[in-house]
This record gives structure tokens, sequence and C-alpha cells, in this order.
């Protein structure tokens, strides 16, 4: 069976991003590799493995290169939450940048939030429950 392993971001400060997707968004470190010879780091950070079913992120540091031209291509990455309310008080209480409040999707009754990782990309905070799990309403 085929699955989706991960995103990859390249990021320009390993240590910030990685403080972001655990102590922020409550992902784990799961693991990092370095390659000395063509000089990048990553680090991946989800909320369980692979292995598990999860889908992962992929933070890759260029060393040296601490900013990146973000474009207009790139969307979001969606994350479930529980409790997107509690989520985002947490993320602000943190500093980060919460770029569309809690609440309703317009016209429809799932409720979304959208923050930015430090590096600017975008997140979505989807509320799961037993009515809108998985469904895109
Ligand atoms: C471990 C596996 O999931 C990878 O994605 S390694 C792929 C490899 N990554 C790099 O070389 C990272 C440093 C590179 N300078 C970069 O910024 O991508 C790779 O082939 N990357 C090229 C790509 O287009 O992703
Ligand atoms: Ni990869």
């Amino acid at each position: 069976m085929s699955q989706v392993l991960h995103t990859m971001l390249r990021v320009g400060d390993l240590d910030r991003a990685i403080h972001f997707y655990t102590h922020v968004l409550g992902m784990k470190l799961l693991r990092q590799s370095v390659n000395e010879e063509y000089k990048y780091t990553l680090a991946f950070v989800g909320y369980g493995d692979e292995s598990q079913g999860h889908a992962v992120i992929e933070l890759t540091y260029n060393w040296g290169v601490e900013q990146y031209e973000q474009g207009n291509a790139f969307g979001h990455i969606a994350l479930g939450f529980d409790d997107i309310y509690s989520a985002c008080d947490k993320i602000r209480a943190a500093g980060a940048n919460i770029t569309r409040e809690p609440g309703p999707v317009l016209g429809g009754s799932t409720h979304i939030a959208f923050v930015e990782d430090p590096d600017g990309y975008k997140i979505e905070l989807i509320q799961r429950s037993q009515a809108t799990e998985g469904v895109g309403s």
C-alpha cells in the first residue's frame, strides 16, 4: 500500500524550526541527519513515525542559507487538532503569527485556522470531530 511519507520544507534556522514544530505544534523530533559533503542537515518532525503510517515534515537546512524566496505557489500543510482554539491560544502565546483566526470555513461547518511557521510557510489547523472527520466541508 502506498503512503504519503513526508513534505520537505527548506528552513533558514533549523533549531528555530524544530522548536516551533515540537514545542509549539506538539510534534516529536523523529530523527536528524547531517550531510557533511553537501553541507546540509535534515530534521524529521511529526506526531508519529512513518512506519506507524504518519506523514511527517522533513526540515532541510542548507548550511549558511538563512532565507528563501517563498513565491506564491506553495499552499499549506494541514494538521488535525481536537481543539484548534486552545491550539491557537498556545501558538499566539508562543509569539507565532496567526494569519486566520479559528472559526468555521465560510459557508461550511469545519472549523479551521491558519498560522505561519518561522520561515513563513502556512500551516492549516483543522478541528477534528466525529461529524467532519476527514470531510472538507
Ligand atoms: C532524505 C530524503 O527524504 C531527501 O529528501 S534527501 C533529497 C536531497 N536533499 C538535499 O540534497 C537537501 C539539500 C539540497 N541542497 C536541497 O536544498 O534540496 C535532494 O535531492 N534534494 C533536491 C530536491 O529537489 O529536493
Ligand atoms: Ni525527502
